[in-house]
């Protein structure tokens, strides 16, 4: 990849993310159990569990997406820049190069800058190319890869995944991790929520491992593959637990 786009000096220090006593409830049913947590430092947090368990819901609250039933989510100090990206990318009905302007716009940038900063973020991407084709009709990994460029454009300090490789060939698995090391090295903050163990031990510094909607450990990644505290963890980290 190149080199990036923003100055060293717009890095920022990420604050810490606080979940007190979170829960989320719907119809009657308690998807999120009362929940305290906190997520410091510029790692990458890997949230991990089986089907269900409440990851996404998770990542959902965390990012403002959801308010919880219950409970208290807040930044340390101002919200930092955020943006996620889905499984399924979010890409609007326009070319892949429109798409970018378009969130640059967005975000307020002149119109006279956008274009450059566009294609900048498509060459980071290995998209100038693709710059004119209609977004839509991208490959699975090339619309992923749209979509972490726009996320760069955002420069955020947060960077919200939820399994964005979950689709992908092994290559394109690859240009995903690739360019989530690359925000990481920029400052960028990394909360990901993914069901490969291997992707999983390339990438994460910690884990968040949840079941049956209850954050069961928080652990420092190599804790958490080689000693386990949770039985459940245990059984998912042998391919034993399914649901
Ligand atoms: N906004 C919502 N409203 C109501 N129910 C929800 C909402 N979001 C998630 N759920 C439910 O909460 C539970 C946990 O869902 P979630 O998507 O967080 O699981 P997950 O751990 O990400 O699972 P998977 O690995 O299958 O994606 C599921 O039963 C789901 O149907």
């Amino acid at each position: 990849m190149n080199a990036s786009i923003f100055p060293a000096s717009l890095l920022t220090i990420v604050p810490a993310l606080h979940f007190e006593q979170v829960s989320f409830e719907h119809r009657d049913h308690r998807l999120l159990a009362p929940t305290t947590l906190t997520l410091s430092g510029c790692q990458r947090t890997l949230i991990m569990g089986p089907n269900g368990a409440g990851k996404s819901l998770l990542m959902r609250l965390a990012h403002g997406l959801l308010s919880p039933s219950s409970g208290n989510i807040h930044w340390q100090g101002k919200p930092p820049a955020q943006a996620m990206v889905f499984q399924r990318p979010v890409l609007l009905r326009r070319s892949a190069i429109d798409n970018l302007t378009y969130a640059l716009a967005v975000s307020g940038v002149p119109r006279r800058q956008r274009k450059n900063i566009a294609l900048q973020a498509l060459e980071k991407f290995g998209l100038v190319a693709l710059a004119k084709r209609p977004a839509r009709v991208l490959s699975g990994g090339e619309q992923q890869r749209l979509a972490l460029a726009r996320a760069w454009l955002l420069n955020p300090a947060v960077l919200f995944l939820d399994e964005p490789t979950a689709a992908l060939d092994p290559a394109a698995i690859k240009a995903v991790e690739d360019a989530v090391n690359e925000f990481h090295h920029n400052g960028t903050r990394i909360i990901m929520t993914t069901h490969d163990l291997h992707q999983a031990h390339r990438l994460a510094d910690e884990v968040v491992f949840m079941y049956g909607g209850q954050v069961l450990e928080h652990t420092p990644a190599h804790r958490f593959f080689d000693t386990p505290a949770s039985t459940q963890a245990g059984a998912f980290l042998r391919g034993e637990l399914v649901w």
